[in-house]
């Protein structure tokens, strides 16, 4: 693409030297280390390192041009453009060269401290059932219809966004469903992205490493509904998808000026779950919207999963789809990969492996697992290391709460010492609160877990979900929790 075009997408620039507008650029860069000749690189200030001081790397690389937010040193044998914000730059630039690919298919955004892989699993299914193919960009991988691409960042970055995108539109997606992390509208990862839905699900205590409070927390969660717009189309309607129970459902509501549709279980709301019965192994419940009513008997467990139902229910008939078509596709859907997984090796007490990372979503699982366990509740969990700090203490009274003993150990201590994160989640508790162990390692913590399970317990192994590794200091190696409970459910049975 012609560096003129490339320009055409920002608002205002300056220039350290004459520019030759003609000049062809061959790729879009923010990591020097991938320039090519004809690249152009934008520099990125980072929260590890800032891309400027990488520009000597991609000039030698062969970069034609540097987009920067500072001043630049005369040296720089290259163009320099200057912007006042190069992550912003980098959206529009992006969009720009890979032909604004959102504006060619369905856009369904998912916002909120839990359920978003949940979510997009569940419309994945409802869009296939639909005949459509999906992309789905979220935690656990990358999708486009079958193809499957590990993901670094539940969001990408704007560059590998819109390239993805671009992919998906050549491929024939018809509809692409995204979770987007507070990080991501924080940083301007979706900035020119066309939402056509967009999804709130809740919003509870983490990632305070990041957002200065909860306010800002939700701050960055409304770019999501804000960037939907408040432009009226007959022909593209852009819906808001709000859960009714949620305290911030307010603000959210004003956060757009596009079409609203609400769902809960408590408050009145458009698409509503009654008559719920949750049970082991399904949940039952009458699903009631403005366009009809139908019973549903899903495969998937607990209350906050029916919430994650209703999300994606509301989502599928803002689109446009039928109540047969998402009846068929919610109790087709068995649960999703490391979500209240059950680990079965034939023996006679209950293994679940779940991702529950935050303080809601631990004590709405050990809440559902106490509904139906008539004996012991045994709980195996750890905090991220490199993460908000303050949800440590708060995960450890919850544990302690609602299990009879719990078996503290690591879970990602990445950079940070693994004892220190567990008695940062300790130190808080009463004396008499002393259920608990404490097992650094997670493997002897499983195994230890295991061994003291009698018939009919229940034993929850939390935090990590589908990640098939530990991350210990800068390097990851393999770890996957449901293995590692197979494999001591097999050495307790010698
Ligand atoms: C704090 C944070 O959000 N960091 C993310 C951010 O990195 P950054 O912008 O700070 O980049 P950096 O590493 O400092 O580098 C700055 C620039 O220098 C460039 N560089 C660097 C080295 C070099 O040799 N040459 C060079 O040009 C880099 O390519 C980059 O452009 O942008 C990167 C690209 O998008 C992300 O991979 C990275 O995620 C890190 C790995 C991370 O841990 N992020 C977490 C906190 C996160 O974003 N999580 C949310 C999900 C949370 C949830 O829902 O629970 C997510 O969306 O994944
Ligand atoms: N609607 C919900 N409300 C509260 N907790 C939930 C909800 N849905 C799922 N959970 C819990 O949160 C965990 C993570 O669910 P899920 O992966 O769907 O969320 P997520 O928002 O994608 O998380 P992440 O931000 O880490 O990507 C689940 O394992 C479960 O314990
Ligand atoms: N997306 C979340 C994942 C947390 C998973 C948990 N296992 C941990 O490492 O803290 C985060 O980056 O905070
Ligand atoms: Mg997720």
């Amino acid at each position: 693409m012609k560096l003129k075009e490339i320009l055409s997408s920002l608002s205002f620039y300056k220039t350290n030297s004459s520019i030759d507008e003609n000049a062809e650029i061959k790729s879009i860069e923010i990591d020097s280390r991938n320039v090519i000749p004809g690249s152009l690189f934008i520099c990125i200030q980072g929260f590890t390192v800032d891309g400027h001081d990488f520009i000597d790397q991609a000039v030698e690389n062969g970069a034609r041009v540097i987009i920067a937010q500072k001043e630049i040193p005369s040296s720089v044998s290259i163009p320099v453009i200057i912007v006042s914000d190069t992550r912003r730059a980098l959206a529009m630039i992006a969009m720009k060269f890979y032909h604004n690919p959102t504006n060619e298919m369905t856009l369904i955004g998912v916002t909120g401290t839990n359920g978003k892989t949940t979510v997009t699993y569940l419309l994945e299914k409802i869009y296939e059932k639909h005949q459509q193919k999906t992309g789905v960009i979220g935690t656990i991988q990358t999708k486009i219809g079958d193809q499957v691409f590990p993901s670094n960042n539940t969001t990408p970055d704007a560059l590998s966004l819109q390239k993805l995108f671009r992919k998906m539109v050549d491929e024939k997606v018809d509809t692409a469903i995204m979770e987007v992390s507070s990080h991501a509208l924080d940083q301007g990862r979706v900035f020119g992205c066309d939402f056509d839905i967009a999804i709130y699900t809740n919003l509870s205590q983490d990632h305070l490493d990041y957002h200065t409070d909860m306010r800002d927390y939700l701050r960055a969660k409304s770019l999501l509904f804000s960037q939907l717009g408040n432009t009226y189309s007959e022909s593209r309607k852009k819906f808001a998808i709000i859960n009714e129970d949620d305290a911030a459902s307010s603000i959210l509501k004003k956060s757009t000026g596009q079409h609203l549709l609400t769902y809960g279980c408590k408050n009145k709301a458009d698409v509503m779950a009654e008559d719920i019965s949750l049970y082991i192994d399904h949940t039952t419940f009458r699903l009631s919207t403005p366009i009809g009513d139908v019973s549903i008997h899903s495969q998937l467990i607990g209350m906050f999963n029916v919430y994650n139902m209703l999300a994606a229910v509301s989502a599928a008939i803002a689109g446009g789809l039928s109540l047969e078509t998402i009846k068929l596709a919610l109790e087709d859907t068995p649960g999703v990969d490391g979500r209240f997984q059950p680990v079965t090796g034939g023996q006679n007490f209950g293994v679940i492996v779940d991702y529950a990372h935050t303080p809601d979503s631990l004590e709405n699982v050990l809440e559902t697992i106490q509904q139906f366990s008539n004996q012991k509740v045994y709980v195996v969990v750890g905090c991220g290391g490199d993460r908000d700090r303050t949800k440590r203490p708060l995960m450890a009274q919850i544990a302690v709460e609602y299990a009879d003993t719990a078996f503290f150990t690591s879970d990602n201590p990445r950079t940070e010492d693994p004892v220190q994160i567990i008695d940062d989640m300790v130190k808080e508790l009463n004396p008499n609160q002393n259920n608990y162990e404490i097992i650094v390692d997670r493997k002897d913590a499983i195994h230890r877990a295991i061994a003291s399970a009698k018939k009919d317990d229940i034993i929850l192994i939390a935090g990590k979900g589908h990640e098939t590794y530990q991350q210990i200091g800068k390097k990851k190696i393999h770890f996957d929790d449901r293995e590692i409970a197979l494999e001591a459910i097999k050495h307790k049975e010698i």
